[in-house]
């Protein structure tokens, strides 16, 4: 039986997997990040496991003939537009799905050979493997084995060279692996590299002795292998310093399948679906007493921010039955959320291939300090981020000769902007910070090159940009940040930072969904300049910089020191008017 037909545009996603009722892994981490990726989620499940954060025990495996009705219900009435497959337990429940799958017709199936849980349970009878390389892994788009698992799906090779790894320790382990793998039938084979201790500068295999120590600041390379065309292609993440990691492989393979269903190509599905897991990883909750489940809704921040999203849905007070019952609620939730906020001692591991050392620190529950900066500077937000320069680009009535004079100064703006971040590279504390820090510093190099041909279709050659003489209003910002920075430490520097970076995130998101500006794009002249801050590139530095000002307010302890809290938002307030004046300086083509 073939899948149905999609009457919709809603990308549909479908699990066959294992059930965690911890909600962490399984099929409940994949419903969650189908969901979070904004495809419709389907499961067929195989077994049910009565697991928590600290272990399974035990597991009740579903009959096969009620694994083929669950998948018949589902593809003959729904139909799927890619699916992926978890914890599959046994050797017979494996050939069931691979003869569902292979007469289904299901353009994209992801096989994560989930074998054995993070809390050592085995999810696969050790006789299941042959199983699995016979029957299902010919039928797969993708593979996603971690490297423990790629170990042992390697013993079923035929013809092993004898250049093949008996363990997987370095890249060049990873890519001979992937090339392996993918003899066994799936055109790519994603080896994930959370297992493995590198040199975060030369990415070689770590010492021993050396791995604990570096694990901290230290980064995870995944390898995709690309059978057909023989390319590779490394994603890099940094290492998370946490415990909470319950149900990492089945995140990244769900959303991987999500967004493969949503039309993307493997490659990109999976550059976004590493990235999805990782900021999953970076906002996990330590819950329960063992490895945490990831926070797959991370995107709503707080459960301020998730109900402040319902207020546009709730009844107006005719809705109510009884208003006086109803207010009593909202007080009494408002007081349950002011309990709930503050920070919680989190236990930090870091984790490597050769062991593991406990570590605290303190995770902020409800807060987000990036809001706490927006709300307290509210009406200078709002003057900068609907000053009346960015409303004339929005319907393109700004004046040419304002937006001329505002690139010219932009272009000194970025070279300051780059002494910004390499003092930040200088104040962090952590070899990771000062990459972080760096490679910004690297990335508006190359924004620089990019400003410089922009200028050029405004008519303003290298030669006007070398000679512009900086104005007032630039001079005043950027030295004002520059000197927060030499002044204050990392986060005073990254706070005078934020309005720059957070604010054009926003002006360009706005701007890029406002119908107004949507609706008459072609004939906008600012169009490109709104898509460059929209652009997921942007949008994605938007995002690592809130989790770094995030993770920094926690680590320069300001939840306990209101008077810092109190220095850095006048820090953001100035930055912000000073981006106020910048716009002004545009409108007003001064100097
Ligand atoms: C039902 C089910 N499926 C998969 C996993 C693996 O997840 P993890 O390795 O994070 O424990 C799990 N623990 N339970």
């Amino acid at each position: 039986m073939t899948t149905a037909i999609n009457p919709t545009k809603v990308p549909r996603a479908l699990t066959v997997a294992g059930s965690d009722c911890g909600g962490g892994a399984g099929i409940q981490a994949d419903l969650k990040t189908f969901t979070a990726l904004a495809t419709y989620g389907m499961s067929v499940l195989t077994a049910l496991t009565a697991q928590n954060t600290l272990g399974v025990t035990d597991i009740h495996a579903v009959p096969e003939d009620f694994v083929r009705a669950q998948f018949t219900a589902v593809i003959s009435d729904l139909g799927v537009d890619a699916m992926k497959t978890g914890m599959l337990f046994s050797a017979s429940l494996i050939e069931t799905v691979a003869d569902l799958v292979r007469d289904a017709q299901i353009p994209y199936l992801v096989v994560d050979p989930v074998m054995v849980a993070t809390s050592g349970a085995h999810l696969l009878a050790p006789d299941a493997v042959s199983a699995l390389v016979a029957s299902l892994l010919p039928l797969a788009t993708l593979i996603t084995p971690n490297a423990p698992e790629a170990d042992v799906l390697l013993q079923h090779v035929p013809d092993r060279s004898p250049g093949l790894p008996e363990r997987i320790r370095s890249i060049a382990d990873m890519k001979s692996a992937a090339a392996a793998l993918h003899t066994l039938g799936p055109r790519y084979v994603l080896i994930k590299g959370g297992h493995l201790a590198l040199d975060p500068v030369t990415l070689d295999p770590l010492h021993d002795e050396d791995a604990e120590a570096t694990a901290q600041d230290g980064i995870v390379i995944d390898v995709l292998y690309d059978g057909v065309t023989r390319e590779y292609t490394l994603f890099k993440s940094s290492r998370v310093k946490t415990l909470n990691t319950h149900g990492t492989g089945c995140t990244l393979s769900a959303a991987i399948t999500a967004l493969l269903a949503s039309g993307a190509t493997v490659p990109d599905a999976v550059r976004r679906g590493v990235a999805y897991t990782h900021q999953a990883i970076v906002h996990a909750l330590p819950l329960g007493q063992g490895h945490g489940p990831l926070n797959h809704a991370f995107h709503l921040r707080s459960a301020t921010a998730a109900t402040a999203l319902l207020e546009d849905y709730l009844p107006g007070p005719e809705g109510y039955v009884d208003e006086s019952v109803a207010n009593g609620k909202v007080a009494a939730v408002a007081e349950e959320e002011e309990k709930a906020e503050g920070a919680v001692e989190d236990r930090v591991v870091v984790l490597s291939d050769y062991g593991w050392r406990v570590e605290s620190r303190l995770i902020p529950t409800q807060r987000s300090f990036v809001q706490l900066l927006k709300n307290a500077c509210s009406a200078e937000w709002h003057a900068y981020t609907k000053h009346k320069f960015v409303l004339g680009m929005a319907d393109s009535t700004l004046p040419e000769a304002s937006f001329r004079h505002y690139l010219t100064q932009d272009y000194i703006f970025l070279t300051h902007f780059a002494r910004c971040n390499a003092l930040a590279a200088y104040k962090a504390q952590s070899m990771a910070d000062t990459v972080f820090s760096a490679e910004i510093v690297c990335h508006i190099a190359r924004e620089s090159q990019l400003h410089v041909d922009y200028c050029a279709e405004w008519g303003i050659s290298k030669a006007e940009l070398s000679a512009t003489k900086e104005a007032r209003a630039n001079l005043a910002y950027t030295r004002f940040t520059l000197d927060r920075g030499m002044a204050g430490d990392l986060l005073d520097l990254r706070a005078a930072l934020a309005p720059c970076l957070l604010g054009y995130g926003d002006i360009g998101m706005d701007l890029c969904t406002s119908e107004a500006t949507v609706k008459d794009h072609e004939k906008n002249r600012y169009w490109k300049w709104i898509c460059n801050y929209a652009d997921n590139d942007y949008q994605q530095a938007v995002r690592d910089g809130e989790v770094l000002l995030e993770r920094l307010a926690v680590e320069y302890g300001v939840w306990h020191a209101p008077k810092r809290i109190e220095a850095l938002v006048e820090t953001f307030r100035k930055a912000t008017l000073l981006e106020c004046g910048f716009w002004e300086m545009g409108w007003n083509v001064e100097w």
